[in-house]
């Protein structure tokens, strides 16, 4: 069926319209932030998440036909279609079925093709069993130590994800086995590892959906002569996560286990299957993965049941396609005023980007409208002291803000000048999105700030499990709104494909010449050669 395109939507042109208006002084944020209602109006809450966008540059014509753009592209219809397993991965022919790993299928009799939640539940009580015997140190290394240390050998969708949690969750809850991540194929990547584990005490986590990526192949090279020069048998140190049938998939057990990941499970969306789920639950335990699960739970049935207007990550898709496609905004940076978030962004990064930067319509048509923007971002403070200056009085893009109430360590003093450290905090986050959006007239034009300039902030109460699993779940449920709304398929990623076919290409005339001395790059473009060159005389 062709669909109508995004960028000939009704509400698309109303809101082109409206966007022309927006220059006048009266739409500057130093004046609509000053209405007594706009927070009320132009914030959300739900469960302990709160979305504040009154700093955003709308009003309540532009939010009704953002409302309107959703509606006119069946967005919400479109989400249940996802979680109820349709085919919404049409370019792969396949369902998108991550909100299945948090037990939710409305209707799983509709599933007739797999058994979605019997496999789901079959690899956690894998997991949960697995990880209880490493505990309780039923498992023990191949010298019968009891594993201290885990490394993470995966990358993209088979890493980041999963950091981002560790990180949250670490700074609440001791690990009883630390995680480590191997993901880089830069073999200083596995050299900085290798020194920060006993390798008699080191479990090794391949995660891998194809089991073909060249970076993990690459290390899992590297870590299996690692375990062969430190004498231990790799099937007592080794487990992996891959794709039923994959080449990681041990029938023969030359691996401790092999736990299951699915093709109704995209990368960057699996860290609530047992591609975050055997290495967070070593860590925590089983029952603190089910935590960060429910926690999920509740934000997926809130994106998919709340009305458009309540709707927190609809409404911040909406937002965003604002900001991008109507007031041009070419980039966003996310912001958490929390240092346990720090992982978030480069997550997002991949999970919004890599869904989201489409050059084709879901039909298959060329696109002339923005789809995806870029994500950056760091934990503030400190981004204040780096490319605040940027954010200020150069180019504008979007913050979003990140707060937490309330912070995990709790003898905070105050200081000489009776605040306490996360007071500090807070109060640089609250004045940074007041900066933003007021500016400041003077006289000398250096000292000038145009204002203007949107923020949204999120609040959650604390840093828990659940916390950090709505705050995963509200990114996928925006992300997937985004790509709804603008008509692309949030699920595929072509575009890393092209790249990945020259590094095959170089890589085999590199492997020609490490055979044969007078092997020369000739037949490569001039800098292709220049670098091989190079690379091979060891010095430029
Ligand atoms: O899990 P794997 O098959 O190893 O894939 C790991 C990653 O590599 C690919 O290049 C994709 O860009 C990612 O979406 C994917 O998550």
């Amino acid at each position: 069926m062709v669909q109508t395109r995004f960028n000939d939507r009704k509400a698309f042109q109303n809101l082109n319209r409206l966007s022309k208006n927006l220059n006048e002084d009266k739409f500057h944020l130093k004046h609509m932030i000053q209405d007594k209602k706009r927070l009320e109006n132009f914030s959300l809450k739900f469960d302990g998440f709160f979305y504040d966008f009154s700093k955003q540059r709308i009003d309540d014509r532009v939010m009704e036909e953002l409302l309107n753009l959703a509606r006119q592209a069946e967005a919400k219809k479109k989400f249940s279609q996802m979680v109820s397993g349709e085919i919404v991965n049409i370019t792969e022919n396949r369902a998108a079925l991550h909100t299945a790993a948090r037990g939710f299928i409305p209707d799983p009799a509709n599933l007739t093709d797999m058994d979605v939640l019997s496999e789901i539940n079959r690899v956690n009580s894998q997991i949960k069993e697995f990880s209880a015997k490493i505990h309780n140190s039923q498992i023990r290394s191949d010298s019968g130590k009891p594993f201290t240390d885990a490394v993470v050998i995966g990358i993209g969708g088979s890493y980041l994800g999963c950091e981002f949690v560790y990180t949250a969750l670490k700074h609440c809850i001791e690990p009883k086995i630390k995680l480590h991540f191997l993901s880089n194929v830069d073999i200083d990547n596995f050299g900085q590892v290798i020194k920060t584990i006993n390798p008699e005490t080191c479990l090794w986590i391949v995660i891998s959906k194809s089991y073909t990526t060249t970076e993990t192949m690459a290390n899992l090279k590297q870590v299996l002569l690692f375990l062969k020069n430190n004498k231990l048998d790799p099937s007592s140190h080794l487990v992996t996560v891959t794709a039923k049938g994959s080449p990681g998939d041990d029938p023969a057990n030359k691996v401790l286990d092999s736990f299951h990941m699915f093709d109704f499970i995209g990368g960057r969306y699996s860290v609530t299957s047992a591609v975050g789920g055997l290495p967070l639950s070593l860590a925590f335990g089983f029952d603190i993965f089910t935590r960060f699960l429910k926690g999920c739970h509740a934000m997926d049935l809130h994106a998919v049941n709340a009305p458009e207007k309540q709707n927190i990550p609809l409404i911040s898709a909406l937002i965003s396609i604002w900001n991008s496609n109507f007031l041009h905004y070419p980039a966003q940076a996310i912001i958490p005023y929390c240092s346990a978030l720090s992982k978030l962004a480069p997550h997002v990064q991949q999970l919004y980007m890599e869904s989201l930067g489409k050059g084709v319509t879901f039909d298959g048509n060329l696109i002339d409208y923005k789809t995806g923007i870029i994500i950056f971002g760091e934990p503030g403070t400190n981004a204040q002291h780096s490319f605040f200056q940027l954010a200020h009085q150069g180019s504008p893009f979007p913050v979003e803000f990140i707060g937490v109430v309330t912070p995990v360590y709790n003898k905070d003093q105050a200081g000489s000048n009776g605040v306490y450290n996360h007071q500090e905090l807070w109060a640089n986050m609250i004045a940074q999105a007041k900066a933003l959006a007021m500016g400041k007239d003077d006289d000398n034009k250096a000292k000038y700030f145009t204002g203007n300039r949107p923020s949204s902030t999120l609040v959650i109460n604390n840093l828990t499990p659940e916390s950090i699993g709505m705050l995963l779940a509200f990114y996928e449920a925006r992300t997937v709104y985004e790509g709804f709304i603008l008509g692309i398929n949030p699920f595929d990623q072509f575009g890393v494909e092209l790249g990945k076919i020259l590094a095959s290409q170089i890589r085999d005339h590199i492997k020609q010449k490490n055979t044969d001395e007078t092997y020369t790059f000739d037949s490569f473009d001039p800098a292709t050669k220049f670098y091989l060159d190079t690379l091979f005389n060891g010095s430029l």
